[in-house]
């Protein structure tokens, strides 16, 4: 058995400023926000597959929590997570506390994520995604990657930083990786853990909601149609939203290629999804 290498550790700018100044490129960076799972072990993977250099960040960003939001109960597994790291051969860890990421208070300048970023996620956590773009850029800034990966988990967190690397020039390539599900089709999401047993049996419903949609014959009203009524009939699931949209967010075509994205609480849990339906 080979030994596992510890990455490093570092917490501060300056020990990251040091070790990124010294790292052989590609660098690629895997931005998180810790309680690791299988899904990030994926993004990892792929990062050491394509780079000399791999970058974990693990933050807990509040600018994007809202206040009714779960900041204060968000899991924090450092030590767990430093395990996954070490396992997929992680380089570096950057774990930075919010005094580190921001010195004087909440910051004043903000990325505006602009029209995309104000439907589906946005329009439910408002803010959010300024708060996602800005802490985003911020690492860029902060790490040099040339290459990140983000999960398709999040689909529109992926749009809205590949927009923001076009109309902000950031010359960097953006990697977007496939949903890692449970084998019975629940995706993975470091919230699950706040899942009871029975919670997580009524979670299912939004990954057989993604296959209802996808089998449901027609345009994208019935899809729609398809995939609501599986998750109106699971008990204890109050669904936010299940709306088909073009694979880049826009518009649905009348026919082609299409992307189902579903949003609901279970519990006090809010989770989301999102799979590829043909129109
Ligand atoms: N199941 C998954 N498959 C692929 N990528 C994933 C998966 N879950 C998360 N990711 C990706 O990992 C990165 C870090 O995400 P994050 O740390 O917020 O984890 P998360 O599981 O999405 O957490 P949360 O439960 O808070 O949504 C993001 O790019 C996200 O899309
Ligand atoms: C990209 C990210 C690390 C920014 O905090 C977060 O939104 C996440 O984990 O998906
Ligand atoms: N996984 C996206 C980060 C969030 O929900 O806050």
């Amino acid at each position: 058995m080979t030994a596992l290498r510890t990455p490093t550790v570092v917490t501060d700018r300056e020990a990251l400023a040091r070790v990124r100044d010294r790292a052989d490129r590609p660098v690629a960076v895997v931005m998180t926000m810790g309680a690791l799972h299988d899904g990030h072990a994926a993004l990892l993977r792929q990062a050491r597959a394509r780079a000399a250099t791999v970058i974990a960040t693990v933050f807990v960003n509040p600018l994007q929590f809202g206040p009714n939001e779960d900041f204060d109960r968000y899991p924090r597994t450092l030590e767990g997570d430093l395990e996954i790291c070490a396992r997929e051969e992680v380089d570096v860890v950057f774990a930075p506390t919010p005094a580190v990421m921001y010195p004087d208070g909440q910051p004043n300048t903000r990325v505006n994520p602009g029209p995309l970023g104000e439907i589906l996620e946005g329009a439910s956590r408002p803010g959010f995604f300024h708060g996602v773009l800005t802490v985003v850029l911020k690492l860029i800034n902060l790490t040099r990657p040339d290459v990140v990966f983000f999960g398709e988990k999040d689909y529109q967190q992926v749009a809205l930083v590949r927009q923001m690397v076009r109309d902000l020039d950031l010359d960097i390539e953006v990697v977007g990786v496939p949903t890692v599900r449970e084998p019975d089709g629940l995706a993975l999401s470091s919230r699950n853990r706040y899942l009871s047993d029975s919670e997580r049996t009524t979670a299912l419903a939004l990954a057989a909601a993604l296959r209802a949609g996808a089998a449901a014959p027609g345009g994208a009203a019935a899809v729609e149609e398809a995939a609501r009524s599986v998750l109106e009939q699971a008990d204890g699931l109050e669904l936010d939203y299940g709306v088909v949209t073009a694979p880049d967010l826009g518009p649905a075509p009348a026919s082609g290629p299409a992307r189902l994205l579903l949003a609901a609480k279970v519990g006090t849990t809010r989770l989301i999804d999102n799979g590829p339906v043909t129109l």
